[in-house]
């Protein structure tokens, strides 16, 4: 099947190859004519394992395309996806423009059916904006051509894109048109070979269902960040309550870890538009309030816990030289978007304190958002940026922070100070070989 994507971002480049990649021919358009050209001479916009090949694969064997020409984009194919992004508002609510301004685009150039797929995470009722601003053009053009709206949200997640897309949970279909729903099932076709993943359902449910998701994750984390917080002053251990609620099927063992809070373009930016969503009908959605206020609290427990050690005056931390591992978000990704290495350092250098800091992809993107800096100091690898350094802060889970040389630690950083916010080591064996171990919920 042909197939047109506007947005050639995380959701918009992986979509695309992936479907490339099961024998669809797919054109992936984007306005940002530097990132096509890039993508033309075989360069990616983002960091993430697998994609390189994946696109290099299908581009070579002529089943995926790029272009930031929107005629030929509309042109190219019957089924059109949005997945541009919908960042938060000035009040917090999602911002719809960009998805309105594809959704105009393809008005001002459709000649014959088109089904218009929404791809981008969008509160309940775009479709009906995005079916009214289609028709506000066509009628202007005096066309008569009919279309379709889809909700098609994508659950896919930075660092395990290729496989959550290939392999998807589930397949959100939101459609009232025979004809749409019948396009949709043979455009999944490929993805459905081992069961049925798709489930159609009406537009609106198939909007929710998207914030939902993402609300009912953060709120997992939320809580077992309060729970962390809890133990911690009770003199209890979160990782064995952790393990020992998780064994309970009904709750599970995932995602259930505690931390120095959630990041990501995704969650925060979700939870707060779902909550806007809520008060626009005049509800209060108490638990989205608080579990967004539980993470924004969860974020500043790192520099809490360090200016804590150091002795809580406000200018403990002034002219200190504080290694921090780990600016993605999550590991395996270089995205560093609201990842709460950023609610650290920054409060860091506000306190007067010099970072340095080694993350194993998100280096690039560190320097592109603050650029050069006298307290801001990118080292080569993980060990080199705990030189003089008065503490060492785990922002990141990456797999080479989970079993480090503490010898060789301790000889680079002799004060023997880890504040963990992913709770990787065990704090008796520290504590053993003479370490301070500050973690997150298990201070012993
Ligand atoms: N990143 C994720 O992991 C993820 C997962 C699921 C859903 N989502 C949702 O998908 C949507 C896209 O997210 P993303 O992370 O891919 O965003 P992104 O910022 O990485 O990419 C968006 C792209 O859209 C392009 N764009 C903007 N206006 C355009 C237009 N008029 N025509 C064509 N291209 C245009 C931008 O130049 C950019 O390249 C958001 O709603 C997001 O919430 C994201
Ligand atoms: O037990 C856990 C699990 C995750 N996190 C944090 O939660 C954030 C988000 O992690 P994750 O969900 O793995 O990453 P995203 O790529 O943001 O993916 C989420 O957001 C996407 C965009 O909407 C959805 O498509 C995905 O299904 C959803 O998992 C990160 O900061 C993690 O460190 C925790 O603190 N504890």
């Amino acid at each position: 099947m042909k197939i047109s994507i506007f947005g050639t971002g995380y959701v918009g480049l992986v979509s695309g190859a992936c479907l490339a990649d099961v024998g669809h021919n797919v054109l992936c358009m984007d306005v940002d004519a530097q990132k096509i050209d890039r993508l033309n001479q075989g360069e990616l916009p983002i960091w993430e394992p697998g994609l390189d090949t994946l696109v290099a694969r299908n581009v070579e064997e002529g089943r995926l395309s790029f272009s930031s020409d929107v005629e030929h984009a509309v042109q190219h194919a019957d089924i059109q996806f949005i997945a541009v992004g919908t960042p938060p508002d000035e009040d917090g609510s999602a911002d719809l423009k960009y998805v309105i301004a594809v959704a105009e685009s393809i008005a001002r150039h459709m000649d014959r059916y088109k089904v218009i797929i929404n791809k981008s995470t969008v509160p309940v009722g775009t479709a009906d904006k995005v079916q009214k601003a289609v028709e506000q053009i066509l009628e202007n053009r005096n066309a008569k051509i009919y279309f379709d709206i889809v909700s098609n949200p994508e659950f896919l997640k930075e660092g395990a894109a290729i496989a959550d897309f290939l392999k998807p949970d589930r397949i959100i279909v939101g459609t009232g048109s025979p004809r749409a729903q019948a396009l949709m099932k043979e455009l999944y076709e490929p993805f459905n070979r081992n069961h049925e993943r798709t489930q159609f359902m009406d537009v609106r449910s198939a909007e929710l269902t998207k914030y939902a998701a993402n609300a009912m994750l953060a709120t997992k984390i939320s809580f077992m960040n309060e729970l962390a917080n809890l133990a911690e002053r009770l003199g209890a251990d979160i990782e064995e309550v952790r393990k020992g609620i998780s064994s309970d099927p009904r709750i599970g063992f995932h995602f259930n870890y505690p931390g120095c809070g959630y990041g990501g373009s995704c969650f925060p930016k979700d939870v707060q538009a779902l909550e806007r969503t809520a008060a626009q009908i005049g509800y209060d959605a108490q638990l989205l309030k608080a579990v967004e206020a539980v993470n924004n609290r969860q974020k500043t427990i790192l520099f809490s816990k360090l200016a804590k050690h150091f002795g809580d005056a406000p200018d403990s931390l002034a002219g200190k030289t504080i290694a921090v591992w780990g600016l993605a978000f999550k590991p395996n990704t270089d995205d560093m978007r609201e990842a709460p290495s950023r609610v650290l350092i920054e409060a860091l250098w506000e306190a007067g304190a010099k970072v340095q800091a080694f993350d194993p992809v998100a280096m690039n993107e560190a320097r592109r958002i603050y650029g050069m800096r006298q307290d801001f100091h990118l080292a080569e690898d993980k060990y080199s940026a705990l030189n003089y350094a008065d503490a060492l802060v785990i922002c990141t889970e990456w797999q080479q922070f989970r079993a480090p040389d503490f010898d060789e630690i301790a000889t680079r950083m002799p004060s023997k100070l880890i504040i963990d916010g992913r709770n990787l080591f065990q704090p008796d064996r520290l504590k053993t070989l003479g370490w301070t171990y500050v973690s997150i919920g298990r201070e012993i």
